[in-house]
């Protein structure tokens, strides 16, 4: 269970709101439901802990860990109290680790998504055998019906690499759906509390500042883009968590990594920025096209990609390109998606305020981009490998 609760925090700032995850047997606290990547503020074990309902205010519950932790915390309403009592009651009652079931169903998402992905190798190898048997055809100068017999294969195999595809990313998306974005990876010690140095952390967070736009474009295509997208940001900030005093920049992250010999090792921190980069420098191109005036989202995003990614993507990803363009927003949904109050993209100076705030972001972009350039090329850091 999630949501917003005000917690006690003293008697200057009396009763806060914050965003609260209840899982495994552990309640944990954040900021704010949007700052949840950025760690957790605080925690305490339900299965250790009393639950106390306030003798006067239906809305307040404490929980304690005598001489240990004191979290006073107030619903919105009794009703709301209410769910929450139940919810940790029942984590405080239940036996089996919740955390069995998150890891059994994770599991099963994951063994659905392998079995897709072998589908999908199957199909490639159909393709380029049928592809060549429209080759040998041709070289033997057959007749057209056998040529329209193949070339119907061909299609057919196509249109059922796509509907596998879209099976990937219906898996992907109720696997690695927002909550799992926000939440360490199974296994990894809980994000630390300690905010990151200032630059690395103003610079994540402009980065993650695009999600939720992608979320508002709501296709499910898009799962595999947000969940690699924000699976390098978590990357570089649990990197940086590590060891927040020694990583004052994302250079010094970097060199770390090169003086201890993990740079280039896959998942690294290095190599997550590798990527993050690529994805901006797409998105970077993306946005100068829609800031030149270009309307059509789709052809951006095609322009955009063939200049950045293509040629790092093997026949698969760019295969997830092609089903996230079908899915490409209008221009009116995209800007729908950029606005913060509904309707606003209609009103007079919005087209205006885009491209004064376009022609500050793009050129900022450009020179964070051209730093992580540098760096990169001055250590031979940059990868050919396609995935
Ligand atoms: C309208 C939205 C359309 C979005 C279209 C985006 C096109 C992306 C191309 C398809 C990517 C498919 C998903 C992921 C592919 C990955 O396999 C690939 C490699 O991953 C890397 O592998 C390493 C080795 O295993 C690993 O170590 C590393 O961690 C991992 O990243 N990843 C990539 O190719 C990077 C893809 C980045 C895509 C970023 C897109 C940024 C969002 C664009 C949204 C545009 C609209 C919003 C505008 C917002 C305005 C403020």
């Amino acid at each position: 269970m999630e949501g917003m609760l005000y917690k006690w925090t003293n008697y200057i700032s009396g009763w806060q709101p914050r965003w609260f995850v209840l899982d495994g047997g552990t309640l944990s606290y954040y900021d704010s439901q949007e700052d949840a990547w950025k760690g957790c503020k605080g925690s305490i074990k339900i299965s250790v802990c009393e639950i106390q309902v306030h003798s006067s205010d239906s809305t307040r519950v404490d929980l304690t860990i005598p001489g240990e932790q004191y979290f006073y915390l107030r619903a919105i309403n009794a009703a709301e109290r209410q769910k929450w009592l139940v919810a940790l009651g029942t984590a405080k009652a239940c036996l089996t680790d919740n955390r069995t079931k998150r890891e059994k169903e994770l599991q099963e998402n994951t063994e659905a998504l392998k079995t897709k992905m072998s589908e999908l190798r199957l199909y490639c190898d159909l393709l380029l055998q049928q592809v060549n048997k429209i080759k040998e055809n041709d070289e033997l100068g057959d007749t057209v019906e056998t040529g329209i017999d193949t070339g119907n294969m061909v299609k057919s195999t196509c249109t059922t690499f796509l509907k596998t595809l879209e099976e990937c990313m219906q898996i992907a998306n109720r696997t690695f759906s927002t909550d799992m974005a926000t939440q360490s990876p199974p296994g990894s010690p809980p994000v630390a509390a300690i905010k990151p140095q200032k630059v690395c952390y103003k610079f994540l967070d402009s980065c993650y500042a695009i999600v939720p736009v992608l979320d508002k474009l709501g296709s499910t295509v898009f799962a595999p883009v947000k969940m690699d997208f924000v699976g390098n940001i978590k990357k570089i900030n649990q990197k940086l968590m590590s060891d927040p005093d020694n990583f004052p920049t994302l250079q010094s992250i970097v060199l770390h990594e090169i003086h201890t010999d993990v740079a280039q090792v896959r998942n690294s921190a290095t190599e997550a920025l590798l990527w993050l980069r690529r994805g901006l420098k797409f998105l970077k191109e993306f946005l100068s096209e829609v800031n030149a005036g270009n309307q059509d989202i789709q052809g951006a995003l095609n322009n955009a990609y063939g200049k950045t990614l293509r040629q790092y993507h093997g026949w698969v990803v760019r295969g997830v390109f092609a089903l996230a363009l079908r899915a490409a927003p209008s221009y009116q949904s995209f800007s729908a998606a950029l606005v913060s109050t509904e309707g606003e993209e209609k009103k007079s100076g919005f087209t205006s305020g885009m491209h004064r705030d376009l022609g500050v972001y793009l050129p900022a972009m450009e020179r964070q981009l051209g730093i992580l350039d540098v760096l990169y090329e001055e250590y031979n850091l940059e990868s050919d490998e396609v995935v």
